[in-house]
C-alpha cells in the first residue's frame, strides 16, 4: 500500500472532493489539515505555493481537478471513452468557472465594492450560469456529466456548500433541486456515509 497524505486547510473548499474520492475508493490516507497560521511555512514546500497537495510515497502533486481526475480514473469514475472524458472535463471546467466568478466577489477586500459586485453578479452573471448548470444536470440524469456517477459529481458535491456561501444563497438547492440530486448521488454512497460520520470539515 502506498503512503498517502493529503494536505488542505481544515475546510471543504477545493479539497473536499479529494477526501470524498479517497473514501469512495477505500484508500487510507493521512488527512493533514493545515492551520492558517502554519500555512506560510508549509507553502514554501508545495509544488505551486497552494493547496490542495497530494503526496504519494513522498512525491507531491498539486491542482485539485487533476488530482480528482486521477482518482476518478483509479476508482472507475471516468468516462467510457475519450469523448465522455472530454464531456466530464468540460462540465467540471464550467462548474469551476462559476466557482471562480463567485470567488472574485468573495475575496474582494473592499467591503463596499464587494457588496456592489455581489449585487451586480446576482442580477447579471449568476442566473444564466446557474440555469445552464441546472439544464446540464437534468440532461444527465441528475449528474454533472456522462449521465452517470463520475468524479465530476464528487467535485460538485465537495464544493457545493462553499459555492452556496460564496453565492450567498444558503438554500440554493430549493431553487435548483437538481443540484441536491448530484450531492445526494455522492453522499448516498455507503463509504461516503461512513466518512461523513467522522469528518470534521467545516463548510467553506
Ligand atoms: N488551481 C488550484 C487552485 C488552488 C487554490 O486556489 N488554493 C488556495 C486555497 S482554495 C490556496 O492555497 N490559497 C493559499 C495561497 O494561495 O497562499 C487548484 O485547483 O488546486
Amino acid at each position: 500500500m502506498p503512503n498517502v497524505r493529503f494536505y488542505y486547510f481544515p475546510v471543504k473548499g477545493l479539497g473536499e472532493s479529494v477526501r470524498l474520492l479517497f473514501s469512495y475508493g477505500g484508500q487510507d490516507f493521512e488527512d493533514k489539515r493545515i492551520a492558517v497560521e502554519d500555512w506560510p511555512a508549509f507553502k514554501l514546500s508545495t509544488p505551486f505555493g497552494q493547496m490542495p497537495v497530494l503526496e504519494i510515497d513522498g512525491k507531491a502533486y498539486a491542482q485539485s481537478f487533476a488530482i480528482s481526475r486521477y482518482l476518478g480514473r483509479k476508482y472507475g469514475l471516468s468516462g467510457a471513452d475519450a469523448e465522455e472524458d472530454l464531456e466530464i472535463d468540460q462540465n467540471v471546467d464550467f462548474v469551476n468557472d462559476i466557482r471562480a466568478k463567485a470567488a472574485t466577489v468573495q475575496y474582494e477586500a473592499d467591503a463596499e465594492l464587494k457588496a456592489k459586485k455581489h449585487a451586480e453578479f446576482s442580477k447579471d452573471v449568476y442566473p444564466a450560469l446557474l440555469e445552464k448548470l441546472d439544464e446540464i444536470i437534468k440532461e444527465n440524469n441528475g449528474h454533472i456529466a456522462a449521465g452517470k456517477l463520475t468524479w465530476a459529481d464528487f467535485v460538485f458535491a465537495g464544493m457545493f456548500d462553499y459555492l452556496k456561501v460564496m453565492l450567498q444563497v444558503p438554500d440554493l438547492e430549493k431553487k435548483y433541486p437538481s443540484y441536491q440530486q448530484v450531492v445526494d448521488a455522492v453522499y448516498s454512497q455507503p463509504k461516503i456515509q461512513a466518512y461523513i460520520k467522522k469528518s470534521t470539515s467545516i463548510i467553506k
